[in-house]
């Protein structure tokens, strides 16, 4: 296994390749995908049905492997990982919450007992099992919750629950797939809401991937995967005028890949007609792109 350098980011995937076979048909879910995801970062990503969203979630939780490139997760190669180390790893390095409320816990276990069983797991001695389980408990308010069974919780409430079953081993890694997908509006706060405290709180670096574009208020990068590929990224920060307001700014910036490759945004190559071929003129601090068959 290669050097780690000490600056390497968290999270590296670098030209990520999935081809999944189907009756013959190959389909490319990811076409050379590129991300960094720093340790204690929160983001998300989006992007239209089909983009290869759910494809690198299952690859970063360690379900599958990919076709081609490479994948890193702190000093785990998702690749190179073999079946002690893939459990080790499911185990203690990432946790998952799906979309579907309902396979995030177990339906014959209280909420108490639901976030218990993963310490019972790992082998945590029950004291130190109880004590962490009242810790979960208060951080995401299921103080009122903890003797019911999942059926008997809200959407949300269930949901809020399953960000404390994946949080309980201390994991590094926090991956949820369409978390807020079945939930109405002031769910899926609460449950937005209650990622960002596993972030602040538990300290654990956050993927959510998303259709709802809610999400976007409650990180501070949001990632654009396009046919298998990242293609843009929208960062907030704030800003603090001349009158010495705050205000929330978002700027989104396309990605280069290391070969120097760019998308497009849609909306551009739509607007000025851009196809087959555009015409690249380098100014002294940026790079003009012109419609490649007009004569100017
Ligand atoms: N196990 C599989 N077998 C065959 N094709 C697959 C498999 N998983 C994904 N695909 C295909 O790969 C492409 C990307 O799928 P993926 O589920 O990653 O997209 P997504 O962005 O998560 O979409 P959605 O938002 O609808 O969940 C799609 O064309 C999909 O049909």
């Amino acid at each position: 296994m290669g050097h780690v350098s000490s600056s390497a980011p968290f999270v590296l995937c670098q030209d990520l390749v999935r081809i999944f076979a189907v009756d013959g048909i190959e389909v490319q879910a990811l076409q050379g995908l590129n991300l960094r995801v720093e340790a204690g970062e929160l983001v998300a990503i989006v992007g239209a049905s089909g983009s290869g969203k759910s494809t690198l979630l299952q690859i970063l939780s360690g379900l599958d492997r990919p076709t081609g490139g490479s994948a890193r997760v702190g000093e785990t190669d998702l690749i190179a990982m073999r079946g002690a180390e893939r459990v080790r790893y499911q185990r203690h390095v990432v946790g998952f919450i799906w979309q579907q409320t309902s396979r995030n816990l177990l339906p014959y276990l209280t909420i108490a007992q639901n976030i218990e069983l993963p310490l019972q797991l790992a082998g945590v001695r029950a004291a130190a099992r109880r004590r962490r389980v009242g810790e979960l408990v208060d951080l995401f308010d299921l103080g009122d919750l903890t003797d019911r069974l999942p059926l008997a919780l809200s959407g949300g409430q269930q949901q809020r629950a399953a960000i404390a079953v994946a949080g309980a081993n201390q994991p590094r890694l926090l991956l949820a797939d369409e978390p807020t997908g079945e939930l109405d509006e002031e769910a899926s706060e609460g449950v937005l809401a209650a990622m960002e405290r596993a972030n602040a709180e538990l300290g654990v670096t956050v993927i959510i991937v998303t259709h709802d574009p809610a999400v976007a208020t409650h990180v501070n990068r949001t990632i654009r995967i396009r046919d298998g590929r990242t293609a843009t990224e929208v960062l907030r920060r704030t800003e603090i005028g001349d009158d010495g307001t705050s205000s929330r700014v978002h700027e989104e910036y396309a990605v280069l890949d290391r070969s120097g490759r760019l998308q497009l945004p849609q909306e551009y190559v739509e607007t000025l007609g851009l196809a087959d071929r555009v015409r690249l003129d380098l100014a002294a601090d940026h790079v003009e792109v012109y419609p490649g068959t007009e004569e100017r």
